[in-house]
């Protein structure tokens, strides 16, 4: 496990160490030392056959076979005393995806830990199956690790050597044969103090703890390791699995963890992960992007392999229990609304509106005396929320089969509309609606793929404010206009809908003033009102259908939709 390749760069000397024939520690039955079943860096790992019983035995540890595992006293990681692994044991033991450790103790020249017998490793499965898992396969173990790393990880541990060979399945014609377990704790380190707080960044490059082939680029640079680095780790045993190799291997002499470490840094994501399905390649570009002290997101690591992991709980070749459980707790919504409390006024919504529909719709709002104030679209389909309040004198719009219809927008400039709501499908076009009497003086609009912050920025400067979001797939879409309606704004963006960050600033006077939504992201921005109304409530709502009901309800009590949009988002 120390400064090695992977499994197949190891070679021992068998003779060199001799285990006790029986073992009988820290209270536990008499074991006969019968097969090996695997060596590492530090320990060796033989199959336990129980010879006599014990009084009060506890379940669960009366179990006819264990693993033994035996660490040579005064080795390299016993020099103080028993191995750090037997206190991350008793922390983690038994916890999801963790083996059980029952006894431990020391006899002879070992320290030795009693624990549940698993099956075969990944390593030994790859090779077996032709060194390579099939897509179906590295779906569950990718879904299945990730939820045992954040067991981990939630106990404050950061696991340190992620790869093939420290996962087992559970032991054959068993009812855990399926089962997914992370095994071999002995590189652990914290990440969280006895205080709940992250560790503190340091680093020190000669100080390389893990496996060269699977190790984070971080930790060959000698950073302290964080829960990034398991996750990344992770990424590469992953495509390990799939690709039969990585295009480091190979190098070999006293510098190769250098060697590998800047061949891991050259190769660009494409490279790493050509050949394997693309959830594989986003969940790499997740984790490498994770800051030292960031919480990994690991519902939205799990979802990435959605469309790959098979439905069929039969026919997935792993359980994946621990990540439907890890999922379950996130409530999937797609609507997020917001309410102001207004004096009372016509609002009207349509929603489901197909292409077709939308021209009656609006001219019958009209005609009624209503504008658009809002728009969303949700697989295709637009929402449509019009009302009697909007201020505004005029208003015209215009369906795209663009994101953005640059050339109308233009036009429409010219003419003294603003642009006042817009509205993107999944597939790229977009509803924009732009109005006269919107107390706007300038307008700048911005359509990206990636949230544009800095382009935002740098407007906020420029005296401008966020008057309208809309999404088209995964691209945005930013409206900016020069107004006197705000004093101060801000933004909140999650992959998550981001509660806390809404509740503070609402304490601190701000209001949601926009909101848009993508599958995997949601955006807000909030600003704090220049002229104070006297009841300046707000509420947000968030349903996995549009919430026809709740909007009648919000009537009757004078509040009103003043944002809304639709984004697969997890809460
Ligand atoms: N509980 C177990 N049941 C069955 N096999 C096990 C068990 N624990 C470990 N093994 C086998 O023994 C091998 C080595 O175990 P482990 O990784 O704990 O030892 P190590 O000396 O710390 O190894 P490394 O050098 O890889 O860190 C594993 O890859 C696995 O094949």
């Amino acid at each position: 496990m120390f400064d090695s390749e992977g499994s197949d760069a190891f070679e021992y000397d068998d003779c060199m160490d001799i285990v006790p024939k029986e073992v009988q520690v820290g209270g536990s039955p008499l074991y006969k030392v019968a097969k090996k079943l695997g060596k590492g860096g530090f320990g060796q790992v033989y199959v336990g056959c129980r010879v006599s019983s014990v009084a009060n035995m506890k379940k669960g540890s009366d179990a006819v076979e264990v693993a033994l595992k035996f660490e040579r006293k005064y080795s390299k990681g016993c020099i103080n005393g028993p191995p750090f692994e037997w206190q991350v044991y008793n922390k983690l033991s038994g916890s999801h995806g963790v083996p059980r450790v029952h006894y431990k103790g020391s006899q002879g020249d070992y320290y030795i830990m009693v624990m549940d017998m698993l099956g075969p490793n990944l390593w030994d499965t790859w090779k077996n199956k032709s060194q390579t898992v099939s897509t179906s396969m590295a779906a569950c173990i990718a879904v299945e690790a990730i939820s045992i790393l954040k067991n981990i990880h939630s106990k404050g541990y950061v696991h340190g050597d992620v790869k093939p060979e420290n996962f087992l399945l559970g032991p054959p014609g068993t009812p855990d044969e399926k089962k997914l377990f992370l095994a071999d704790l002995g590189l652990a380190t914290k990440w969280q103090d006895s205080r709940g707080l992250h560790v503190g960044y340091d680093q020190r490059p000669d100080a390389f703890r893990g496996t060269v082939r699977y190790a984070s680029v971080h930790a060959h640079l000698g950073r302290t390791s964080s829960r990034r680095d398991d996750l990344e780790s992770l990424a590469y045993t992953l495509i390990f699995l799939i690709r039969g190799s990585l295009p480091w291997q190979g190098f070999q002499g006293d510098n190769k963890g250098f060697l590998v470490c800047k061949k891991k840094m050259a190769t660009s994501l494409d490279g790493i992960c050509s050949s394997c399905p693309k959830p594989f390649q986003e969940f790499l570009e997740h984790v490498v992007n994770l800051k030292f002290d960031e919480d990994p997101n690991y519902a939205k690591y799990i979802s990435l392999f959605d469309k790959i992991v098979d439905s069929n709980p039969d026919a997935r070749p792993i359980n994946i229990d621990g990540a439907q459980k890890c999922l379950a707790g996130q409530k999937r919504v797609q609507w997020i609304s917001v309410y102001d409390a207004r004096r009372p006024l016509k609002q009207r919504y349509h929603y489901n509106v197909a292409d077709v529909r939308v021209d009656s719709h609006i001219e019958k709002g009209y005609n009624d005396g209503m504008f658009i104030t809002s728009l969303a679209s949700s697989d295709n389909l637009w929402a449509i929320i019009m009302d009697s309040g909007s201020g505004f004198s005029a208003q015209v719009y215009s369906r795209s089969p663009y994101f953005f219809n640059k050339d109308w927008i233009m036009e429409m400039w010219e003419k003294n509309y603003y642009i006042s709501a817009a509205a993107g499908t999944r597939t790229g076009q977009s509803l924009i609606v732009m109005s006269k009497g919107t107390q706007y003086s300038q307008q700048s609009y911005k359509v990206s793929d990636s949230f544009p912050y800095k382009w935002i920025s740098k407007k906020w400067r420029e005296g401008f404010y966020i008057t309208s979001m809309a999404t088209a797939g995964s691209k945005s879409g930013i409206v900016m206009s020069r107004c006197s309606l705000y004093s101060r704004q801000v933004v909140e963006l999650d992959f998550l809908y981001p509660s806390e960050g809404i509740h503070k600033r609402w304490e601190e006077g701000y209001r949601i003033t926009a909101a848009a939504g993508t599958p995997d992201q949601s955006a807000f921005a909030l600003s704090i009102p220049r002229k104070i109304r006297r009841d300046q409530s707000q509420e947000t709502l968030r349903t996995s259908t549009f919430p026809s009901t709740h909007v009648k309800e919000k009537w009757d009590k004078n509040m009103y939709i003043s944002s809304i949009c639709y984004g697969r988002t997890v809460s």
